[in-house]
């Protein structure tokens, strides 16, 4: 039996049990009736509490180990009967008996196996096996799993261990065991030497899973932390030579998916000679942010948004993403790249999409990600008259020297790649239809930051405007501000009586800030994914037609601009990026948010 037992864990099935009595006392879930059923029944169904939520409307829901329950009709009625279906699927159907106690689930039998190939790389020391151990200190990866490390450096089960736990930390203050715990999960690591093109390497892996697997349901997820030029590789081999033989073989890839239409399109179809598109999980970590996650929350279950989010009422809708580096030690691989392609194409247009979809007709992956291709569909194409792109120069400032991006040693010294860019973008819909959604991403910039920026058009009439202190109409209009990081905040900027006698309005916010209001530390994206990977749901990933459509509007312009070698802008380095920016937001009469005297 599994052990979801941390209220910690999204997939917690303590949780799970308390929300779904109230839920299923209201009736309107169509899912197990658990208030009815014992708490221990209830772990032992262990459904994923985050995927019933999500799909309360669909007919199956996904265990803890990628198993499927059917639906449960939404009855008053309990539990009649569970049975297991092969490969520990399970079926039930309602009666009045509320009993459960002879219902076993065999979720013991199956087993996850995560393997990170590149184990040896940045990503994997950086965030993959930190977001692992925190899964696992959360209780939130099944009974029996194994993490394996495979590259090709020459390492022991003991190196690895080590090289891992330098990164492990214990997020949270106090919190206890938790060097017990680092010890248990690094006794649960192991690694394997090998070449990612080496069918007979991935044959040596598949015999070591399969000794931990004991001859349990083998579930196995790959996580591609290697650079692209050899993920197909790596997936002919492993596909060949280590897919499970009797649960499922899902393969995580990191981006970059491409670098145009053409590149992108190539390796989805070489990942598709072996694999299924449900198998392959193309991570975008963006979209595994708190703030990200709660986009759809925010607008779908608050009355008090959905009915002004169109043109009606924005006027403009900013995504912006700032960084206070440079591309220190990442320079050969940003070169190739650009902060387009880097966080625009990716990361910013994913957000876009979401802020911008209608209502999904429920929140299971299809329907989501089907909105979300609607959206890009119907984008005109970025044009260069709309962009501009900036480079980072050398800087000193209280005695230190910045150094600009061509300084970097793996960077031409004739580079013109964008280190900076600003961007307006137009959905051609009836509900935006002339809304600027205006992006500016860039390095080496005067702070950390990524936010989305909604402003609201102003109040018709303007009945308080001589009462606003010394601001201009569109200066006073509500500003809706979704900041993703740091320190997570949502606000909302109104326009106030100022107390007192007189009638003087300001500006003042309404703000709902994390830190303030929830206890709980955040989690990192990379462990909201992958605990999404081991549970197959699949919300949070971009399916292939989605890539497509994203890189249909980028790659033009990405074209254009080295065709035509277009010089960027220079900007010093911790500076708020070319003025060119500027006068792109005031070609559409907008301000950008993050730079008005009020931030
Ligand atoms: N680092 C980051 O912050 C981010 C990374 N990514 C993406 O994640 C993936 C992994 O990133 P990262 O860990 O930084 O990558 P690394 O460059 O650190 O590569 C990972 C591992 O792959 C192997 N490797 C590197 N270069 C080659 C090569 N030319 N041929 C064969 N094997 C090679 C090395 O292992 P060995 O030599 O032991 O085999 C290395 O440890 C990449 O696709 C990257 O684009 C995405 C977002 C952020
Ligand atoms: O994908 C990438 O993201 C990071 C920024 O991620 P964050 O979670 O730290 O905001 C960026 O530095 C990197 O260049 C890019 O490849």
């Amino acid at each position: 039996m599994a052990t979801f037992s941390s209220p910690h864990c999204p997939s917690s099935s303590s949780s799970f049990y308390s929300s779904y009595s109230s839920e299923s006392r209201n009736g309107n879930l169509g899912l197990v009736k658990i208030s009815s059923i014992s708490k221990k029944s209830a772990q032992k169904i262990s459904v994923s509490k985050r995927q019933a939520r999500n799909n309360p409307n669909s007919n199956v829901v996904r265990m803890q180990d990628g198993a499927v329950a059917t639906k449960i009709t939404p009855v008053e009625g309990d539990i009649k009967s569970v049975e297991t279906l092969k490969d520990g699927i399970l079926s039930a159907t309602s009666q009045e008996s509320n009993d459960l106690s002879g219902f076993d689930v065999k979720k013991d039998e199956s087993t996850v196996s995560i393997t990170v190939v590149g184990a040896s790389g940045d990503l994997a020391k950086k965030k993959i096996f930190p977001a692992l151990f925190a899964l696992y200190y959360e209780d939130c990866l099944p009974k029996h799993f194994t993490i394996y490390g495979y590259s090709r450096s020459k390492m022991t089960d003991d190196e690895l261990r080590t090289m891992v736990s330098k990164t492990l930390t214990c997020r949270i203050d106090k919190r206890e065991n938790c060097g017990e715990k680092m010890e248990e999960f690094l006794q649960r690591c192991f690694y394997q030497s090998g070449q990612y093109d080496s069918r007979d390497h991935f044959a040596e892996l598949d015999k070591n899973l399969r000794r931990h697997e004991a001859g349990k349901i083998a579930n196995r997820l790959f996580y591609l932390s290697i650079p692209p030029n050899i993920f197909i590789d790596a997936v002919r081999c492993a596909s060949s030579s280590a897919s499970s033989a009797n649960g499922w073989t899902r393969v995580i890839v990191e981006k970059p998916f491409g670098r145009d239409s053409e590149s992108s399109a190539a390796l989805t179809k070489g990942l598709k000679q072996y694999l299924k598109e449900d198998q392959i999980f193309r991570i975008d970590h963006y979209l595994g942010k708190e703030l990200v996650e709660n986009l759809s929350v925010l607008r779908f279950s608050n009355l008090i948004f959905e009915p002004l989010w169109s043109r009606q009422y924005i006027r403009n809708v900013q995504l912006i993403f700032s960084e206070d580096f440079g591309t220190e030690g990442r320079g050969g691989y940003f070169d190739h790249y650009g902060i387009i392609r880097d966080i625009m194409q990716n990361h910013l247009l994913q957000i876009l999409a979401l802020f911008a979809m209608e209502t999904p007709v429920s929140l299971d992956a299809e329907d989501i990600r089907n909105e979300k291709v609607k959206v890009l569909r119907s984008m005109r194409p970025l044009q260069l008259d709309d962009v501009v792109v900036g480079q980072y120069q050398s800087h000193t400032r209280g005695g230190v020297t910045y150094p600009g991006y061509t300084e970097d040693k793996t960077v031409p010294k004739d580079s013109v790649t964008p280190t900076f860019a600003a961007a307006a973008l137009f959905i051609d819909n009836a509900r935006w239809d002339g809304v600027p959604f205006l992006m500016k991403a860039g390095k080496a910039l005067h702070n950390r930051r990524a936010e989305i920026r909604v402003q609201f058009r102003h109040v018709p009439g303007n009945l308080y405007g001589r009462n606003l202190h010394g601001t201009k109409l569109d200066q006073s209009t509500n500003e809706l501000v979704i900041r993703v990081q740091p320190d997570e905040a949502i606000y909302l900027k109104i326009n106030n009586k100022v107390p007192g006698l007189g009638m003087r309005l300001d500006r003042s916010t309404l703000n709902l800030h994390y830190a303030a209001r929830y206890a709980k530390e955040i989690p990192d994206a990379y462990e909201r994914l992958l605990l999404d990977a081991v549970e197959g749901e699949r919300r949070l990933f971009i399916r292939s037609d989605e890539l497509d459509a994203a890189w249909s509007l980028f790659t033009p312009l990405l074209k254009e601009l080295e065709q035509k070698k277009v010089n960027p802008e220079n900007y010093p380095y911790g500076s708020r990026g070319p003025v060119g920016a500027h006068y792109l937001a005031a070609k559409y009469n907008v301000q950008w948010g993050d730079v008005s005297l009020e931030e």
